[in-house]
């Protein structure tokens, strides 16, 4: 028979978004939250591809529960689960599929007997409703950064580009208008926005559910966001609890590259002198933006590990080809020993953990950006879309540990391979600045395991770092059964 405790003991669910950017910050979010609490029962709910790709330690006591899903239904290709398998323009129609997922959702909340406390991704803040329906309590976890994602669902909101006279290039924030954008700062897809088009509707129905929730998990440290972390307060009306970083643990390889290759390669490298090259799970750059900064990594004269993923208008699972860079280059790289181009997936947390890395060329995803800084390597920056233009204004201006090289992966946007080979010698180079970028990126990895110290323990209380004692704070009152009560009082 169950003792009193397992019987109140919520049961919690985790529901991430169907991207790579989001899944491995929620598995490692489980496997915390049994580390504060042995014996919770956690449940990951994804569709059946993607429950299928995860490779969960032996030890692991998570359940996973697959939902039907049917892409082709939607007019996407059959078999697509993941961001990672499509093209930008399918990323609307995806983002509207993902919505057919809630009757299935709802039915597998109906079938457990205890209670529960989901923790959905923000693209699922649909599960708000469903949740308070079934008497089950609620929190969003932001995988992203807290500025990051304010601004991201403020300009959604109130779309600040459409309000501004013509031709003008700065628009402050509706609601925090102390930040400025620029024009580069948003997503093609935001700029065409005029409030009654498809992307617009969805990213409002997700911030009206959102504010639904009972409480807001963010992937961020509250030392290193304090001014992030009260935008989100201000935008969700709630006190959020910052548990970052969750970081992604080192995933075995899915490519047909050959891991121990690569580490090899970098074994033979003088610590801290590789550049590493990735804009991550989902993004890429064009033909000609690819060439420039081919061009620029060897003009900058530093090796270099590039994880490179056909350019934009080519299938993402497409096999490479040599005509997308420039003649020769591949050659002269290989003879040189000066680069190595990994095509795939590329094992990135072992990349950034390795001595030999100097530096990381990111687009700003956020998990990158706290893979890299938790091992104190400074960035390059190269947002593309979305959320990764705030997370560069975060890096760039409130912690100072990156050069943005260019914006947006747009023909039209100017990358140079002067430009690229001069931001590079910036951030690895023996100059003030990349001294300065490289000590403060120190400073940030150690604010990030602080964060941690003390967790994983099994004791209550949290004790330690922010984020475990915030963590901890959040489990004490899901069980509690007052997860509501006490996140909008301390609001
Ligand atoms: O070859 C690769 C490419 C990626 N990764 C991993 O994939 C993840 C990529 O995550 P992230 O850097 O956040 O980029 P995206 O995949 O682009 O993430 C999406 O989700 C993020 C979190 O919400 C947002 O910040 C981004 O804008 C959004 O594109 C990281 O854990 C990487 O280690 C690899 O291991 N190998």
């Amino acid at each position: 028979m169950a003792s009193e405790e397992e019987a109140r003991s919520p049961h919690v669910v985790l529901f991430p978004f169907l991207a790579h950017g989001h899944i491995p910050a929620f598995l490692r979010l489980a496997g915390h939250l049994q580390a504060l609490c042995p014996g919770l029962a956690v449940t990951l709910v994804s569709t059946p591809r993607i429950l299928a790709s995860l490779s969960l330690p032996s030890s692991s006591t998570i359940q996973l529960h697959a939902l039907p899903f049917a892409p082709a239904e939607h007019g996407l290709p059959d078999g697509a689960e993941s961001l990672a398998d499509l093209h930008l323009h399918q990323f609307i129609t995806f983002f509207q599929a993902s919505e057919s997922l809630r009757p299935a959702f709802d039915g597998f909340l109906a079938g457990i007997g205890s209670p529960v406390c989901v923790i959905a991704d923000a693209f699922f803040g649909w599960t708000a409703h469903v949740a308070r329906a079934r008497g089950a309590s609620h929190a969003v976890f932001l995988p992203g950064g807290a500025f990051g994602y304010a601004v991201f669902f403020s300009v959604w909101e109130h779309l600040p580009h459409t309000l501004a006279t013509a031709g003008e290039e700065e628009f402050p924030l509706h609601d925090f208008p102390d930040v400025v954008l620029h024009r580069t700062q948003i997503s093609r897809y935001m700029l065409a926005a005029t409030g009654a088009d498809p992307w617009t509707a969805f990213f409002r129905r997700v911030i009206d559910s959102c504010r639904e929730t009972d409480a807001v998990l963010v992937n961020t440290v509250q030392e290193l966001e304090p001014s992030g972390l009260a935008m989100i307060r201000a935008s969700f009306g709630v006190q959020p609890w910052p548990i970052g970083p969750i970081l992604a643990e080192p995933a075995p390889s899915k490519s047909n590259d050959d891991d121990d290759r690569i580490i090899q390669w970098l074994d033979s490298h003088p610590p801290r002198s590789v550049l590493y090259i990735s804009f991550g799970s989902q993004n890429t750059i064009s033909i000609h933006q690819m060439g420039e900064l081919a061009l620029g990594l060897e003009a900058s004269g530093r090796p270099f590990l590039w994880a490179i993923r056909p350019p934009l208008g080519f299938n993402p699972k497409d096999g490479f080809d040599p005509n997308w860079l420039p003649a020769g280059f591949e050659d002269r790289i290989s003879h040189s020993r000066r680069g190595l181009l990994v095509r795939g997936w590329a094992p990135q947390v072992r990349i950034l953990s390795h001595p030999s890395t100097g530096a990381f060329m990111t687009h700003c995803g956020w998990n990158s950006i706290l893979e890299g800084l938790r091992h104190a390597v400074p960035l390059v920056g190269w947002p593309l879309v979305a959320d990764q233009f705030f997370n560069a204004m975060v890096v760039v201006g409130q912690w100072g540990v990156c050069v943005e090289v260019a914006r947006g992966n747009l023909e039209s946007t100017a990358v140079e391979s002067g430009g690229v080979a001069e931001a590079v010698g910036t951030v690895m180079g023996e100059t003030e600045e990349g001294e300065r970028m490289r000590r403060k990126a120190g400073e940030i990895a150690r604010a990030m395991a602080a964060a941690w110290e003390g967790a994983g323990g099994g004791g209550a209380g949290g004790g330690g770092g922010s984020s475990a004692a915030s963590l901890d704070g959040f489990l004490r009152c899901v069980e509690a059964g007052l997860l509501r009560d006490s996140c909008r009082s301390a609001s």
